[in-house]
């Protein structure tokens, strides 16, 4: 069964729930070799990380060229610089049968929703509304009026829920990264996924001489 098209992964949720975090969990060990989307940013670089690992880092003049070539399977404004999938790489992979995971904001997640409605999109709630606002303070990357104004948002993102196939509650990171793992595996067992590959088998098996079995 090679001849099947990957999975496009899409793990979005609100502003310091945790995507990052269980994102980097999952590649950890990447037991399942799933293929890491990296986004083009106009952000700087922070200290760790790497260009063309973490993200490729562009000016804002580069990154408005790749949507206007239309390069970008969606892009996003967020806290005030560009966020983009380049989407060149994503289906020379899914062609290839590979997975490939996004992690990305709720905007951006919408709008590969409407493109490749065939994803699989994965909501990382927080267990609850002080947990969140617990775990943006403790990054420390934001002052008090940064963290309100990103409260507000959780509150509008939280409501986009309904639009995703699954909901984890990002407990415990270890958690999270199970469920998810269990989530892409099962849609790999979807029937409507194996019908066709099956039935190709079964097209083979009578073509090659076998009828007289
Ligand atoms: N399950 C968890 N339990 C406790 N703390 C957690 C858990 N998951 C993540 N964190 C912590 O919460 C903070 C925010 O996590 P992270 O930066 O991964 O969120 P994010 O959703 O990627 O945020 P953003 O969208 O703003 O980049 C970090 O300090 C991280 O260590
Ligand atoms: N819409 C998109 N959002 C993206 C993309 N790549 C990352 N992100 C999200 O941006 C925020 C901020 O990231 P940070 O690295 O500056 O902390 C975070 O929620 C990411 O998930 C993308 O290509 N498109």
């Amino acid at each position: 069964m090679t001849d099947r098209r990957g999975l496009l992964i899409v793990l979005s949720g609100p502003s310091g729930v945790g995507k990052g975090t269980v994102r980097a969990a999952i590649f950890e060990n990447n037991i399942f070799n799933y293929v890491y989307s990296v986004s083009a940013t106009t952000r700087k670089m922070r200290p760790g990380e790497q260009d063309g690992v973490d993200y490729y880092y562009v000016t804002r003049s580069h990154f408005e060229e790749l949507i206007r070539h239309d390069k970008l399977l969606e892009y996003a404004e967020y806290v005030g610089n560009y966020y983009g999938t380049p989407i060149e790489k994503i289906e020379e992979n899914l062609a290839k049968g590979k997975d490939v995971f996004l992690e990305i904001e709720v905007q951006g997640a919408l709008k590969v929703r409407e493109r490749m409605s065939e994803g699989i999109f994965i909501f990382l709630a927080p267990p609850n509304l002080h947990e969140l606002e617990s775990r943006i303070i403790g990054r420390g990357t934001d002052d008090m009026a940064v963290i309100y104004e990103r409260m507000q948002k959780a509150r509008e993102e939280i409501e986009m829920m309904k639009h995703y196939d699954y909901v984890v509650v990002n407990d415990q990171v270890s958690n999270a990264v199970q469920k998810v793992n269990a989530i892409i595996q099962s849609e790999h067992l979807k029937v409507d996924r194996v019908v066709d590959q099956i039935q190709s088998q079964i097209r083979d098996y009578f073509q090659k001489g076998n009828e007289d079995l």
